[in-house]
């Protein structure tokens, strides 16, 4: 089943009613397409738990954790305060809040153990290759120079994503690969599918759109018509 995660980053519209509107209407859109896309919100740390009790079938992510457990770490978040919160996973390594390698270790392996998933970013084939080392739950191409650009990567530079997807299934052929960066059409959506990968990352489309609903229908329709063809 393919993959839409909406990375809400700190727009405006990633806090409070408009935050949580964008969440319900994720949510009517996941039991629309019960079975057929599966629905990833990754929502700001002082969200998490306000968000999760509203939905049932979208999965909630946290945007970053720290590498610490819980004790005398002032501002910082543990995997246990988003597990506790309500969130189901959390993206890791996101280009905007960078880990280092060894921590993305720990972090994965401390979140398995928590029943957590993770999703790890990696800004090339190589660097997502090593994050699937770590057995994540999936890893997300991102190309940098492309994020909230509107250049879609599957379109920008279609050989990142399959070059991430050769090179991660050499590595471990059980982690799936999203690609994100630029991603704003649903045609952008099923090229990304239709080049190997097993759905998007996507942010500034959704989060700036006048109608994210909209925005959110379009993608997942893309996604569930490109996998369909897929067999
Ligand atoms: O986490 C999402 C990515 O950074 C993609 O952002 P974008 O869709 O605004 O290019």
């Amino acid at each position: 089943m393919p993959v839409l995660a909406v990375n809400y980053k700190a727009y405006p519209t990633a806090f409070g009613s408009a935050g949580l509107a964008i969440a319900l209407s994720a949510e009517k859109l996941a039991e629309q397409y019960d079975g057929i896309v599966r629905f990833i919100l990754a929502v700001p740390a002082t969200e998490i738990a306000r968000i999760s009790e509203a939905l049932d079938k979208v999965v909630v992510y946290a945007q970053h954790v720290d590498p610490v457990e819980p004790g005398a770490y002032t501002g910082f978040i543990p995997l246990e305060a988003v597990k506790e919160a309500g969130a189901k996973g959390t993206l890791l390594n996101h280009s905007e809040r960078r880990l280092r390698l060894s921590d993305i270790d720990l972090l994965v392996r401390r979140a398995t153990s928590l029943g957590l998933e993770t999703l790890v970013c990696a800004d090339t084939p190589a660097a997502a290759a090593a994050a699937a080392v770590f057995a994540p739950t999936m890893v997300a191409v991102e190309p940098p120079e492309l994020i909230g650009t509107g250049l879609p990567v599957s379109k920008a530079k279609p050989e990142v994503i399959t070059s991430s997807i050769r090179m991660v299934r050499m590595i471990n052929p059980e982690v799936p690969v999203l690609a994100g960066a630029g991603i704003t059409s649903g045609e952008d959506a099923a090229r990304a599918l239709e080049l190997g990968a097993a759905g998007v990352l996507v942010a500034s489309a959704v989060m700036k759109a006048k109608d994210p609903e909209a925005k959110m229908l379009e993608l997942a329709e893309a996604l569930a018509k490109a996998a369909e063809k897929q067999g």
